[in-house]
Parts: structure tokens; sequence; C-alpha cells
């Protein structure tokens, strides 16, 4: 369990947080521009000297005000990587990878060692200079020498964020190798809600230094009362089971809990295994009764829960049941009064096959 608080002022800005998080898993850090996402994290590595403060990482206390305990940023087993990565430029690859290892009081193992640089792919680059790598490269090889520290944290504060979207697709399925393979817990800073819905575990929203929810991230993406469900690219994740292929069409079938079906476009992936979709409240529409002959591939059985005004005038922002499972779709006001969209109602959600994200 890791439990923070924090009561920091810097100039006219406070942070001021009480809260807990799970573990292990990923705990994404979101919130806008100045909300105090990164002073949180400089507080957790000890790189901010917070007045007030509890900071307790899995049973080891690193800041405790009220017993006087201050641990220094060295002395704090923490991995942080930035925006941009920080490599020395005057070692190659492999040296700035071990140099992580080094400025550790508990290194990784070897066999741990090659367990983190095969996780990242990064064997085949290490003996290059620095200089000759691609941006996502780079990251790879900063992530690599903090976990080579052998952190009980680590701290990732917008990681992709300066790389270009191609960069960034190619390193994400890294991000989810470290996130299913290692126990180490992650607090994952972004703004980017792709990136949030294909590696959060748990979710801590900040609004102006102050926390405004926290909680699992299947359960705070569809509620209303956020504000993430009124953002341009709201969505909900579900979490489905491989039960059929169909290689000729490259349709993978997945079983919802609750017994739904969902079908998105994928290669083949062995039965029985769990996927996790990303479904945007702007690619589901509705149909009061069953289409017959349509394209859309997802047709699911939902009941209307609540019915909002969305940020734009001309929309509305509607939380369906399937199955016990949340939905959002977004839809616009003049289709909600032709259709008399009403809390409780019963009608058909249609997703098209190739708008389910994996
Ligand atoms: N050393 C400092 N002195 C004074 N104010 C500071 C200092 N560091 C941060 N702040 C202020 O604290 C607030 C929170 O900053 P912080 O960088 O934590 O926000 P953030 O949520 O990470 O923002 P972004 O998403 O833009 O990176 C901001 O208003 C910032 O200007």
């Amino acid at each position: 369990m890791i439990r923070l608080q924090l009561k920091q002022r810097l100039a006219d800005f406070t942070l001021d947080l009480d809260l807990t998080l799970p573990a292990r898993g990923v705990s994404a850090i979101v919130g806008p521009s100045g909300s105090g996402k990164t002073t949180l994290l400089r507080c957790i590595a000890g790189l901010e000297h917070a007045a007030e403060a509890l900071v307790e990482i899995n049973g080891s206390c690193w800041q405790d005000s009220q017993r006087n305990i201050w641990l220094p940023p060295h002395k704090r087993a923490v991995g942080y990587v930035f925006q941009e990565a920080s490599l020395f430029d005057h070692l190659n690859v492999q040296d700035n990878v071990h140099y992580g290892r080094r400025r550790s009081h508990a290194p990784a193992s070897e066999s741990q060692t090659a367990q983190i640089i095969e996780l990242l792919g990064i064997g085949h680059l290490l003996k290059r200079d620095t200089g000759s790598l691609s941006g996502g490269e780079r990251q790879r090889v900063s992530i690599a020498r903090a976990l080579l520290g052998n952190p009980r944290l680590l701290l990732m504060d917008e990681p992709l964020t300066a790389l270009d979207p191609q960069r960034k697709a190619e390193i994400l399925p890294y991000l989810e190798r470290l996130h299913a393979e290692l126990a180490l817990p992650l607090l994952y800073v972004s703004h980017s809600p792709d990136e949030v819905a294909r590696l959060a575990d748990h979710l801590v929203l900040l609004d102006n230094g102050r926390l405004q929810a926290n909680g699992p991230l299947h359960a705070l993406l569809p509620r209303l009362d956020l504000p993430l469900a009124h953002s341009d690219d709201a969505r909900v994740v579900l979490d489905g089971v491989v039960n059929g292929y169909q290689p000729h069409y490259q349709l993978l079938s997945l079983q919802l809990a609750g017994a739904q079906q969902l079908q998105i476009i994928h290669s083949a992936l062995p039965q029985g295994r769990t996927v996790r979709v990303a479904i945007q409240a702007r690619d589901v529409s509705l149909a009061l009764d069953k289409p017959q002959h349509s394209s859309m591939l997802n047709l699911l059985p939902a009941t209307i829960c609540a019915v909002e005004p969305a940020s734009s005038a001309a929309q509305v922002l509607i939380r369906l049941d399937v199955g016990g499972q949340p939905l959002l779709a977004r839809v616009t006001r003049y289709s909600a009064d032709q259709l008399g969209l009403a809390i409780g109602q019963q009608l058909w959600a249609q997703i098209k096959a190739v708008a389910v994200l994996s």
C-alpha cells in the first residue's frame, strides 16, 4: 500500500492531498495543467521537501513530518523517468543503463538486469552511442536505467509526450509488458486518455492541488460527475475474454462480463485470454429497435442509467448499463429528443468493430 499525505505551498499554489494507492500496478495521475501532478511526484521522490507529509511506500517510511523522518532523494528507492530522456551523452547505452545500477544501494541482480534489458528490447543497442538513438529508444534506455536501481516505486512524468505518434505506438507495448511482468508500483502522469486507458489500473484525479477522485480506472471513467466523461475523447474500458476468431475477417470475439459479445478487429489470440478494450462515447450510437441489416457488428441490449448535457450544447452524454457493464454514448441533442431518451429506457447500443480500441 502507498500512503501519501502531503501539504506543500509553492508561491500561490498549494498541494494538499491525502490518498492511498494500491501496492502494485499502474496508478495514473491526471488533471489539468498546473493541478500539481509533477509536484506530487517531486514530493514523493524527495525533490520537493513538503512541509507536512507522510510518504509510506509498501511499508517503508520515506517521510513523516510528525516523527521528524525525512529521507533525502538518494536514499529513496525510487526510479524517476521524465518527459525527455536525460541520458549522459558521453557514455554509451550500456554505461548509461548501468549507471542506474551503480548508484543504487540495492542494485538489480545480474538476472534481473538481463530481464529488464530484454523486457525493454534494448539488448541490441547496448554498444551504441546515445546520440544515435531514436526518441523511443532513448526513452526505453532511460526506463531501463531507472529500473536497474531496483526501485520500490517507479515514477513516470509524461514519458511519451515528447515522442511522435509512431514512437509512442512503438514504446507503449514495452510499458504494457512492464506492467504485466513487474510487481513494482508505477505512478504515471499523463494527459493522454489513450495511454491511461491502456496502462492504468487505478486513477487519481487532481484539480488545483486537491484530490478530485481516486479509485479503479474501470469505475471512474464512466462517472458523469467527473470531467473525464465530458472530454471529447471520453471512453470506458472493459475486459473481455477471447472466445472465438474468424481469421478471414480478422475478427476477434470477446465475451464481456454479463455474457455480452463484442467483436473487434485484432490478430488471433488464445481462447480464454483477457483483453482490455476501450470504447469511446463518440463511437456509440443508439437505436430503439434492434437493427436488422446493419454494418455495425456490435449490437448490445442496454438500459439508460443517466442523461446529462455534454460540454457542447448540441450533444448529450448518456450512461448505459450493458449487462452490468457501464458504457458511455454521446449523441446529438436532436437525436435524444427524437428518440425520447430517458432514464430506465431499454434500447440498443451500436458500436462499430473498427472503433473499438485494444
Ligand atoms: N518551484 C515553484 N515555485 C512556485 N510555483 C511552482 C513551483 N513549481 C511548481 N509551481 C506551480 O505549482 C503548480 C503546479 O505545478 P505542477 O508542475 O505540479 O503542475 P502539473 O499538473 O504537473 O502541470 P502540467 O500538466 O502542465 O505539467 C503550477 O501552478 C506551477 O506554476
